[in-house]
């Protein structure tokens, strides 16, 4: 059930991202975050992952390569978040969430297996009140909740969440990435791009830190989130603490100017 990355190469424009880049195996059950300053890479390797963007080397699924699987084979497999979702649908939030359950294929549950599903998802987000909004009428963090709907529509065994909470507010983000958390526990791969780390630290179990389109560090939380690796990656003057339950904070003191990173690094 595990999902591997081997060899992978990733080109946007002039620019090489991968290089030949071979990733410890990612488990059903783990949550894992892709985090990295802008322009990193992260969404790169999504959409990679996600079969949107073309890279060399091998992306499989208990041994068979998304490349070659059949579009509906992979739809019921994969459900992709993008990072912008907008929407100029006149479609209402229930039909969307239809529409997703049917991408890439008739769904195998019924009418009414399908609306009991959309239901239930509504009600896991707490955004069943939004059931008969059209989709062009959503408010951003709406929408973006929306969306996350809709990525689980098929009940995917791998998830990938372009940054699921950026448009959220501080209760959203708090009770979405529980929600995620959750999901994956329950035996999915999940990986989601974030840049609160923070959150990331609260309830990824791997993080995956990109630099420069590079993976500067793969591991637990409290392994990848370091002053140093902060400081080399992000050029900032960060604290990495725990509060009185035990979870990370991560807080910066300032920012340096990059040359006086490459100095520390040399
Ligand atoms: N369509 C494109 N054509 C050429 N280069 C691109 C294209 N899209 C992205 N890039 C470049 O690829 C690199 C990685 O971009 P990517 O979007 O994967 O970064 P990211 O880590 O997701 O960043 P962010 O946190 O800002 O979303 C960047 O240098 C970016 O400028």
């Amino acid at each position: 059930m595990t999902l591997m990355l081997s060899n992978l190469s990733l080109t946007r424009g002039r620019k090489t991202l991968l290089r030949d880049t071979t990733f410890s195996p990612l488990l059903p059950g783990e949550f894992t975050v892709l985090a990295g300053p802008n322009g990193a890479g992260k969404s790169s390797l999504l959409r990679a992952i996600a079969q949107t963007l073309p890279y060399r080397g091998m992306i499989a699924h208990e041994g068979r390569d998304l490349s070659r699987m059949r579009r509906r084979e992979r739809a019921a497999l994969l459900g992709y978040m993008p990072q912008n979702l907008q929407s100029q649908s006149d479609l209402s939030v229930l039909e969307g969430l239809f529409v997703a359950m049917n991408a890439g294929g008739r769904n195998a549950l019924d009418r009414a297996g399908q609306l009991a599903r959309a239901e239930a998802l509504l009600k896991r987000f707490d955004i069943s009140h939004l059931a008969g909004r059209r989709l062009s009428a959503l408010s951003g963090g709406q929408r973006q909740t929306v969306g996350l709907a809709q990525a689980l529509a098929r009940n995917p065994a791998l998830i990938l969440l372009d940054e699921p909470t950026a448009a959220l507010d501080l209760a959203m983000q708090f009770r979405i990435l529980g929600e995620i958390a959750q999901i994956a526990a329950d035996g999915r791969i999940v990986i989601a791009v974030l840049h609160d780390l923070t959150q990331a630290a609260r309830w990824a179990d791997r993080i995956i830190l990109m630099h420069d389109g590079i993976v500067r560090a793969d591991g637990p939380p409290a392994e990848v989130l370091t002053p140093g690796l902060l400081k080399e990656v992000y050029h900032v003057d960060a604290r990495v603490e725990r509060d009185s339950r035990n979870h990370l904070i991560i807080s910066v003191d300032g920012t340096f100017p990059v040359s006086a990173c490459q100095a520390h690094q040399a």
